[in-house]
């Protein structure tokens, strides 16, 4: 599986801002829109391209734009939907798939309870999009959603990834790249990531 960590200046900046215990809520969501933007330009680095002849201010000029390959972006509820408008601003014209999982506290296994995918996965790139990696099996659960849909060409970004959720996702779909900015130390007894950033949809959604 290929691992992207992104260690771009402003996205470890931005990380670190995160990080911060005390961190509001309006700055983790202002803060993992920015990092969702800085990952998806980075995850979006390979699009093919075709060229075309336009016409520009002085006659017809060949120019480069993105080949064919239709885009679906998939936030997991909920916080991914805190990453959703940082990739739109890159492609707004992308479809979006809408996968709902809830991971139970005691067992860590994620429990669906939404989906809602657009059409012709088959011939489009599938963009998961999720904060936190942490033993992946939220992560795991959504590729196969998308696979038995027919989806074949994914990606996964997160902002931040535990070796656990990295290990379960190269397992079961090594074909899937992962981009984030961080790769941490472990998970804690209660699956959290540490260092981490503490329980991202509480941050993004103000609960608890
Ligand atoms: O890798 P895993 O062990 O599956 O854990 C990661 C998942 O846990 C969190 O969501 P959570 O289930 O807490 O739901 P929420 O987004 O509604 O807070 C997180 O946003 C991921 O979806
Ligand atoms: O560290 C973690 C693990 C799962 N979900 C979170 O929001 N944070
Ligand atoms: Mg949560």
């Amino acid at each position: 599986m290929q691992i992207t960590i992104v260690d771009h200046p402003l996205v470890q900046h931005k990380l670190a801002l995160l990080r911060e215990a005390d961190v509001s809520t309006n700055k983790f969501r202002l803060l993992t829109e920015e990092l969702a933007r800085l990952l998806a330009y980075e995850a979006t680095r390979d699009l093919a391209l075709e060229p075309t002849s336009i016409q520009g201010w002085c006659g017809e000029v060949t120019v480069r734009k993105i080949k064919g390959k239709k885009l679906t972006v998939v936030p997991i509820l909920r916080a991914g939907l805190g990453m959703l408008g940082g990739v739109l601003d890159l492609v707004p014209s992308a479809k979006i798939s809408v996968v709902g999982l809830a991971r139970n506290e005691e067992t860590l296994q994620p429990e669906p309870y939404f989906e809602k995918f657009v059409g012709s996965l088959d011939d489009r790139l599938a963009l998961i999009i999720d904060p936190m990696l942490a033993t992946g099996g939220s992560m795991v659960a959504t590729i196969d959603m998308l696979k038995r849909k027919g989806c074949q060409h994914i990606k996964a970004i997160v902002m931040v990834a535990a070796p656990e959720g990295v290990r379960l996702v190269n397992a079961c779909h090594p074909d899937v790249p992962l981009y984030c900015a961080a790769l941490d130390s472990h998970l804690d007894e209660h699956g959290y990531i540490i260092p981490g950033l503490g329980d991202a949809g509480d941050k993004i959604f103000g609960t608890k």
